[in-house]
């Protein structure tokens, strides 16, 4: 109960953080990198010149703008520009641009000041020395787009995803294709130049700013981010559910053998109160209970003798109660001893046994009975005792076991009225 009750709030917690992280990524993160005047260094104005054109570029800063002055000359060389250019890997490692892989976007604030002409060439120069050469600037790629800024109030909006490679670079530099896709992650010069077929002339384009704005994580690593905490969550699930069954299921098994246990316990109590309830305690033989039992049994031949000590309250009356307790365990035990293991010995009373002998015939228990009498008349009791014992012997004929036993009686008593230290026989 405790664990569903866990695994809810678990899942609650992961379609909170999914749904926070959604929204946060589709309405907030947003990252900008302003670039103006007041921030920004390591701005120049460039021009053919450089390429033996013949064009002449200066930069002002006038009211927080910078203020490209550009008079375009005809020469020899077939593309005249001028151009903002912004450095961004002066001051850096050897190698070192900026990252602006996770921009989406860029807003251009700029504008010519003059007509004549209205296209702009934002340009980025990307360094990868794979296959360029930092000292060599015609090996960075230029990744660029021709804009129109007084087109509409969108177009100097410009997403990072329409700049091109400059296919005459490629032609250039004669590079394997893979190369030939935009990169941002190593920029080292942002350009804003004069556009395509600009005529001679003299030009001023101000510029205000030049904005990129962006998610600080893509959508793919969010995407990434979720996929991977709702399957690390789900093997976490899966890792516990296992564990805690594995674990119940160790636990019933463990309860199941304490269960076997405690049910063989309660067999070997059982039997030992079953055996208890039909033992005698002071000899170990079995009482009434015990041998009435045997009579259940279909038993071909049955003979049983009544044995009774002969004058045992002497016994108890010259040494002792114990001593009398002592001779009837011994002698219990004597007769227990001296019968067959299938015969059963009970302590019908005070100091008179019954013992039941299966599949014996009358003559062969008599023979027992005189066997049993000369043992107890020889044996060494304790203290010195003379000890003998009277018979009665009977063998089952058609008759019910109280008639049997009472014959079996009738023929202990006569022993007793003969004299004792005898057995006599019951005739049927
Ligand atoms: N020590 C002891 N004595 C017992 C026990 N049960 C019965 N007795 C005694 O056994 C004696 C039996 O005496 P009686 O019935 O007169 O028989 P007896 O003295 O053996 O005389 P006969 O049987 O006629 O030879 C009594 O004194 C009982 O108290 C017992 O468990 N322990």
């Amino acid at each position: 109960m405790e664990q569903r009750k866990l695994y809810s709030a678990a899942l609650v917690l992961l379609l909170i953080i999914t749904f926070v992280a959604i929204l946060l990524q589709f309405y907030l993160m947003e990252r900008t990198l302003l670039l103006h005047p007041g921030n920004t260094a390591n701005v120049s104005a460039i021009s053919d010149k450089s390429i033996n054109g013949k064009s002449e570029a200066t930069i002002t800063e006038k009211d927080g703008k910078w203020l490209l002055t550009c008079q375009i000359m005809p020469s020899q060389y077939s593309w005249p520009f001028c151009e903002l250019s912004i450095n961004f890997f002066k001051g850096k490692t050897i190698g070192q641009g900026i990252d602006l892989s996770s921009f989406s976007s860029v807003y251009i604030k700029a504008r010519y000041l003059n007509k004549g002409h209205d296209s702009l060439r934002f340009q980025l120069r990307t360094f990868n020395p794979e296959y360029g050469r930092f000292d060599n600037q015609d090996t960075w790629k230029y990744v660029g787009i021709e804009y129109w800024p007084e087109r509409s109030a969108e177009s100097n909006n410009l997403p990072l995803k329409s700049l091109q490679v400059a296919t005459w670079w490629i032609v250039e530099q004669k590079l394997p294709i893979k190369y030939a896709v935009p990169e941002f992650d190593n920029v080292m010069v942002l350009e804003l130049a004069t556009g395509n077929n600009i005529q001679p002339g003299q030009y001023l384009i101000e510029v205000e700013y030049i904005e990129f704005t962006g998610k600080y994580f893509t959508n793919s690593q969010v995407l990434f981010f979720l996929i991977s905490l709702w399957v690390t969550s789900a093997a976490c699930f899966l890792f516990y559910s296992l564990r805690w069954s594995y674990k119940q299921l160790s636990e019933t098994e463990k309860r199941a053998e304490d269960l076997k246990q405690l049910n063989q316990l309660l067999n070997v109590k059982t039997k030992e109160l079953k055996d208890q309830a039909e033992r005698d305690p002071l000899t170990g033989a079995l009482n009434r209970a015990g041998i009435e039992k045997i009579f259940t049994k279909e038993l071909e031949v049955l003979s049983l003798m009544f044995i009774d000590i002969d004058h045992f309250k002497s016994i108890n009356d010259n040494h002792g109660h114990a001593v009398g307790d002592d001779i009837l365990r011994e002698f219990s035990k004597l007769i227990s001893q001296n019968c067959r293991f299938t015969d059963f010995l009970a302590r019908w009373g005070g100091e008179e046994f019954l013992l039941v002998c299966p599949n014996t015939a009358l003559e062969d228990a008599y023979d027992l009975a005189q066997a049993l009498r000369k043992l107890i008349s020889d044996h060494q009791w304790a203290n010195n005792i003379r000890l003998t014992a009277s018979f009665g012997v009977a063998q089952q004929g058609n008759e019910s076991p109280t008639a049997f036993i009472e014959r079996a009686d009738k023929a202990l008593y006569d022993a007793k009225v003969r004299g004792r230290n005898q057995v006599v026989l019951s005739a049927h």
